[in-house]
Order: C-alpha cells, then structure tokens, then sequence
C-alpha cells in the first residue's frame, strides 16, 4: 500500500503538490487523474524517493522509499519511457537494470516476451516508435516481479491493441494483488481500468473514490428527447416540462436536453399536451464527463481560437454550456483555495431530483435555427447560432492558484529522468510467471 499524509513539494515559489493525504490500496488498479500540470508526476517522484517532500510524508508498505529494504525489488516504475540509453538494443537496456539490482539475466527475456519485443530485443532503442518505447519502459517495471507498479501515462503513443494489453496487464497485476498506481489523460481507458481513483487539480486533493461514486458525484442524468421537427412543438414541449420543474436546454442538433424528470414523466407530459416524441432516452455520463465537470476549474492550459483560421469555434460539448455542480466555476475559486481534501460534491441528481445546475443559459423560448429546417439548397442567412458560446470563451485570467508560503528554494531537481531500478523476482514465482 501507498500511503500519503500532508505530501507538499514547493520549487521555489511554486507549489507543485501542496496536502495530499490518499492511500492507494493494493489488489486494486488505481487511477491518478489530473490536468496537465497539477502534480501527477511530482508525486510520483516523490513515492518513489526521487524528490524529497517539502513537507508531509509517503509512504510504500509503512516506510518511505529510501529505507525499504530492497526497495528496488518491491517497487516498479515507468515514468519516463525516454529514459533509455538509446545507444543500447532493448535487451542489453534491461540487462543493465537487471544486473544493478541482481535480477537474472533470463528475466529479461521473459519480460521482453511479455511486452512483444522479443522479435527487436537486439535492435538499439533509439530507433523505437514511441510506442516500442513505452513497451521497453513497462518491460523495466514488470522486470522485478514487484508487488508496488507506478506508471505514468503507460499508454501514451500505444496503438488501439497495446492499449487493450496495457488494461488486461494492469487489471492482472492487481488481480494478483499488487498495488497498481497509474497516471493517465485517457478517461476513457481509466473508466476501463481503474477501480478506484485519486484526482488532483493545481497539486490539491480533489476525489478519492471508486469510478463508479466518481461519475455518480460529478455528473447529472439527464433525458435526450426529440421531437417531430417543428420548432412549435418543441416549444411547447420545453415549456410543459419546464413548468413541470425540469431544466430544459436546446441541443445543437434540435433535440431537447431534461434534467430533472422521470423518462415516464416526459413521457406522460407530452401525451397530455399532444407532442409526439421520436426519441426519449436516458443519457448516463461518461468518466469524461465526470472528470471534465470536477477539474474545469483547476486547468491551467486552455486553448484559444486561433484568429487566422477563420473557422467558427468547434460546437461545444453540451456539457460547457453547465455551471459546475459542488465545484466552483472557471475564474470564481474561493480566496481560501481549494476545497479540502475529502470535500464531497453535491450528491448526484437522479432522474427524479430537481436539477442541481443553475438556470439555463437560454431557455428553449428562442429554438436555435436548423440547418435543415432551410428549404432544400437554401443556405442559412449567416452562421448558426452558438447557445452556449457565450460560455465556452476561455478566462482572461486563469483560477487563483493555491496560495502557499514561498519556501527557501528546493534542492535542485534531478536533471536525468527517473528511473526506477527494476525488482528481483520472488523466488517462489515460476520464471514464466508474467507469460500467462
Ligand atoms: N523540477 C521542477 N522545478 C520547477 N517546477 C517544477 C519541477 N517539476 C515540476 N514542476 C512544476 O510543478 C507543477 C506540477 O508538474 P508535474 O509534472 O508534476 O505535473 P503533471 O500533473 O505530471 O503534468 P502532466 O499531466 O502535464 O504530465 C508544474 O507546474 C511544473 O511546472
């Protein structure tokens, strides 16, 4: 198990992790969700004795790394697939970490099986794809058979089957009972892989919790529902199941989105009022979804529209046209930072609770134009109307960071990558272990 209590690590005036107290629990794939920038990697470092706190303390198996005992036989980690010594072939890179922490040479072979470069275990790394690189880098984690496995974006530049074998990997390490800490971008493979999640945003605590009560806190079910096209009965619709207390908000594709009401509820309304519906369904988000909602206010690095490509902005998601729900909005976070750790957001609205978002931009009293309610070849006069636009455009100023007292300037990082030496394996284990 890994455990965190108070981690803080300053550079300088920068508060890169600032708090954080989790655990990561072992039998388990836990996920390490965060934007760019927010302390992801930094923590990692840290767990694996590779910067020292700042303040509080991480731990592996009760002791922080540097005084377990054969820590880099019990502790796995691929952080930097690049940290390679590109001159050398696959096989000779492993056989150097082997050899630093008494693993067998055959073990290399077995790993480089298990991660599909035995074909190129003689070809140098520096020719690897960024995806051979990767696979190199996992192969240096699994080397010794540890029972603690950190990997930072493991999946980055893999192609569609090396990111299905790195979740059956992962899901079979924890299956075993390892401790199984990984960092990804990709929500949709974490929804896949992770049991358990720890997200942070600008270094602080923001979740601590199963996928599942994730998506459930951070989002709001909501009915899709579609009518014939005709903008006279979509709006008597929006208007019954506004006065019904639904929140009611156009979609760009002229459908209406419910938030708020029963799908029998919808149903019977419209019944009542006469409008025949072509499309009532229930619409669960995504991790996504969830983990756009929670983090919106805690990403440093938002894009802006590039002024010469003459494009209109790409139609927003529906979901940023939403106040946030339990989280501040973009450019409004409390003086006094960050929710604390453990902060719960509001519970999730089910389909019969009254919406927990604040009122819509625009109510459907003004149905935006369809592009196909145009006579056949007639163009629209002037560009769609963008609902949400007004919502999308990025911050003048980004959030407030957390304020933290500047601290006498760290030691300086290290300048080479980190690595982890690889892991002996146990004993006990079969040599072809990993194989099966
Ligand atoms: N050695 C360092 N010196 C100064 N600042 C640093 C150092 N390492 C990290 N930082 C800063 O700390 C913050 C957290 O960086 P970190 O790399 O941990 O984020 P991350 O969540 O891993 O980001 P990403 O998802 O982009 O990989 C960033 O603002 C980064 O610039």
């Amino acid at each position: 198990m890994i455990e965190a209590t108070g981690l803080t690590k300053r550079y300088g005036a920068k508060t890169a992790v600032y708090n954080l107290s989790f655990q990561v629990r072992s039998g388990a794939v836990t996920g390490f969700l965060g934007p760019n920038g927010s302390g992801k990697s930094t923590t990692m470092r840290m767990i694996l004795g590779l910067d020292d706190p700042s303040a509080g303390r991480v731990t592996i198996g009760g002791q922080p790394y540097r005084q377990l005992t054969n820590a880099p036989r019990r502790v796995g980690a691929l952080l930097d697939a690049k940290a390679v010594h590109g001159g050398r072939s696959a096989r000779q890179h492993l056989l150097c970490l082997a050899q630093l922490s008494g693993i067998p040479a055959r073990r290399v072979d077995e790993v480089l099986g298990v991660v599909g470069l035995q074909d190129v275990a003689s070809r140098r790394s520096k020719g690897f794809s960024l995806g051979m690189g990767q696979r190199l880098g996992i192969a240096g984690a699994l080397l010794g058979d540890p029972e603690v496995l950190l990997f930072d974006e493991p999946v980055n530049g893999l192609d569609p089957e090396g990111i299905l074998w790195v979740r059956n990997l992962m899901r079979k390490l924890a299956s075993e009972g390892r401790t199984v800490f990984v960092s990804s971008h990709l929500m949709s493979e974490m929804a896949l892989t992770a049991d358990h999640l720890i997200v942070i945003g600008r270094g602080q605590l923001l979740a601590d919790m199963s996928v599942k009560d994730f998506i459930a806190r951070n989002s709001t079910a909501h009915a899709t529902v579609r009518t014939p096209d005709d903008a006279g009965m979509r709006e008597k619709l929006s208007k019954a199941l506004s006065e019904a207390g639904g929140l009611v908000q156009p979609e760009q594709d002229g459908a209406l989105r419910v938030t708020g009401l029963e799908l029998p509820r919808i149903s019977d309304l419209a019944h009542e009022i006469d409008v025949r519906l072509w499309e009532l369904s229930p619409h669960q988000a995504s991790l996504e979804e969830a983990y756009m909602r929670m983090t919106s206010g805690a990403v440093d690095y938002r894009s802006t529209q590039d002024p010469r490509q003459g494009l209109q902005q790409p139609a927003p998601h529906p979901q940023q046209g939403y106040q946030q729900a339990g989280y501040p909005p973009q450019g409004q976070y409390p003086q006094g930072g960050y929710p604390p750790a453990g902060y719960q957001q509001q519970a999730p609205a089910g389909w019969g609770q009254p919406p927990v978002q604040q009122a819509p931009q625009q109510q459907y009293a003004q149905p935006p134009a369809q592009p196909y309610a145009q006579p056949y070849g007639q163009q629209p006069a002037g560009p769609p109307p963008q609902p949400y636009a007004a919502t999308t455009a990025a911050p003048a100023q980004p959030p407030v960071a957390p304020v933290a007292p500047v601290a006498p300037a760290p030691p300086a990082a290290p300048a080479a990558p980190p690595v982890v030496p690889p892991t002996a394996p146990s004993l006990n284990k079969s040599d072809s272990e990993d194989a099966r």
